[in-house]
């Protein structure tokens, strides 16, 4: 932030906002441009996170135009080594294995001392003590330190609510789901009292739900620590899935708040381009290459930030892009972080498909890659921010589900906006077990072939998928705009907590 046009007394009187993010880029990434939205609705703003999390954001949004804005980074000290982690891994896509993950999760806890004495010292630059603590539904103990300053606690979930209220429904009705499940003859039931015809598996289920005594207890936790929350920010808008926040309301009873599609905060396109990280490609002539292509003939493949194919899968998925004749974008960090074995065969295909193919090897500028006209379809692991990118971009997706939220979010963008096209599946992971090479291929490189000429092509359906995808990015961008849903709810956050100010 810019301390030199910061001015005493006028800081003084303003809202101070204190953000923790979950060290996650799916989480990390939209919690940022939180941070920037509430900046200009004139909120000072505290982002509190990790040196290493730190140095790969803080260029980035000091380099942008909201380097002006009163935005201010914290670093907290996470002695990763003291919890037997390796040395660095402050975020899960760091982690080198998925069995970390729970480890990594409950040594959240102690970020909590470097924040305290953060809070303990008296500020600088004259701001006042913060009004409200927005922190991910994953950062649990925050609700004590906000219990201590006497302010609310407000949740930041990454998720839909379509996917909050199906994860409640699996959740408090685990027992009976499963009785049904076992007694049906598919081995799958329809979700019930739902305006959608969501069917789920065992698949669903075990992806949301652990047998696992050590997850059910770190779960537990969370689910106390929402209780006590005094709101919810969920990152999506209210035309998207009306019934569903009506009801995640309702059963929560809490304010929900649709803040989103937080992608659609406005900057520059070299900002945009460097979301979440340092792009891996030189971003002008990825531009260059998409600027000569016809509009919506690319197809973009990216699976986020976390989920790690096997060299079989990649394989597969490389000769069916190839075989499909359509341009494309691929991004592939199994061979940049992991020296797979085979990744010569990534570079001998590279070289095959050069001129009609790009391989980004590490990190993608998604989001802006996204937004370009060029690009017609996108085949995704359905993280949740990804498929809101994609929404906001008016660009139709092939869903290819492989954890937690995200065979769920598959059968949101599929059965209820109907802008998906099912790839296949593969086994649920909980949170992720560790899979190796020797896992059987689950979609073949003719499998590939086909989804991508159905997405991209698709006949009278295709013109549908297309032309709904376009309708939701017209309200996804209403909904951002001074007066639209998810301005308002923005602004009734903020209302929200001045009220609670005055009466405090
Ligand atoms: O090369 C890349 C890869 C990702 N991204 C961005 O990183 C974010 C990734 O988020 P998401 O699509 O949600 O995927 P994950 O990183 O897998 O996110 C985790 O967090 C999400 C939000 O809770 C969940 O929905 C996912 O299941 C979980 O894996 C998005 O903004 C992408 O645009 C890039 O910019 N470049």
């Amino acid at each position: 932030m810019n301390s030199e046009a910061d001015d005493y007394s006028s800081n003084t009187k303003r809202l101070h906002f204190l953000l923790v993010p979950l060290m996650e880029q799916g989480h990390m990434i939209p919690m940022i441009d939180l941070a920037r939205l509430l900046a200009t609705r004139d909120i000072l703003v505290t982002f509190a996170t990790t040196p290493v999390n730190l140095s790969r954001i803080q260029p980035i949004v000091d380099r942008a135009a909201a380097s002006a804005l009163p935005i201010r980074f914290v670093e907290l000290h996470f002695p990763v080594a003291d919890v037997g982690l390796p040395d660095g891994c402050e975020s899960v896509d760091l982690l080198p294995s998925t069995e970390l993950i729970l480890p990594f999760l409950n040594a959240l806890p102690l970020l909590r001392d470097p924040l305290e004495a953060h809070l303990r010292i008296s500020d600088p630059f004259g701001w006042p003590k913060p009004v409200c603590l927005i922190s991910d539904n994953q950062q649990h103990w925050t609700a004590d330190v906000a219990r201590c300053l006497n302010i609310p606690r407000l949740i930041f979930h990454g998720p839909s609510c379509f996917f909050l209220y199906c994860n409640l429904l699996i959740n408090r009705h685990r027992a009976e789901l499963e009785a049904a499940l076992e007694a049906s003859s598919g081995g799958s039931i329809m979700l019930p009292d739902l305006p959608h015809p969501i069917r789920v598996s065992n698949r669903e289920v075990s992806a949301v739900f652990s047998s696992d005594p050590d997850w059910s207890k770190y779960m537990e936790t969370i689910r106390v620590a929402e209780e006590s929350a005094d709101g919810v920010l969920v990152n999506s808008f209210v035309e998207l899935e009306p019934w569903y926040f009506e009801r995640y309301g309702e059963a929560t009873g809490k304010p929900v708040w649709p803040v989103g599609p937080l992608s659609l905060y406005k900057e520059e396109i070299e900002v945009k381009a460097a979301r979440g990280r340092v792009s891996s490609i030189d971003n002008n002539l990825l531009f260059q290459w998409l600027d000569k292509q016809v509009v919506g003939s690319v197809v973009l493949v990216s699976f986020g930030s976390v989920i790690r194919n096997t060299m079989a899968q990649l394989v597969e998925l490389g000769h069916g892009l190839e075989a499909s004749g359509r341009p494309f974008i691929w991004v592939v960090k199994e061979v940049a972080e992991r020296q797979v074995p085979g990744s010569e065969w990534v570079a001998e295909f590279e070289k095959r498909v050069e001129g009609r193919g790009i391989m980004i090897r590490g990190w993608a500028p998604q989001a802006a890659i996204l937004g370009h006209e060029a690009v017609g379809g996108f085949v995704t692991h359905c993280g949740w921010n990804s498929m809101l990118e994609a929404v906001a971009m008016g660009v139709v997706m092939a869903t290819w589900p492989h954890l937690y939220d995200q065979f769920l979010n598959e059968l949101l963008a599929v059965e209820v906006l109907k802008i998906g096209v099912v790839v296949a599946v593969e086994e649920p992971k909980m949170f992720g077990a560790e899979k190796g090479d020797e896992v059987v291929v689950k979609v073949s490189r003719g499998d590939v072939e086909r989804i991508v000429e159905r997405l991209m092509v698709g006949g009278k359906e295709g013109e549908e998928r297309r032309e709904r995808a376009k309708e939701l990015r017209d309200k996804a961008r209403t909904a951002m705009e001074e007066g639209g849903s998810s301005w308002k709810g923005l602004q009734d956050v903020i209302n929200y907590v001045s009220e609670r100010q005055k009466i405090l």
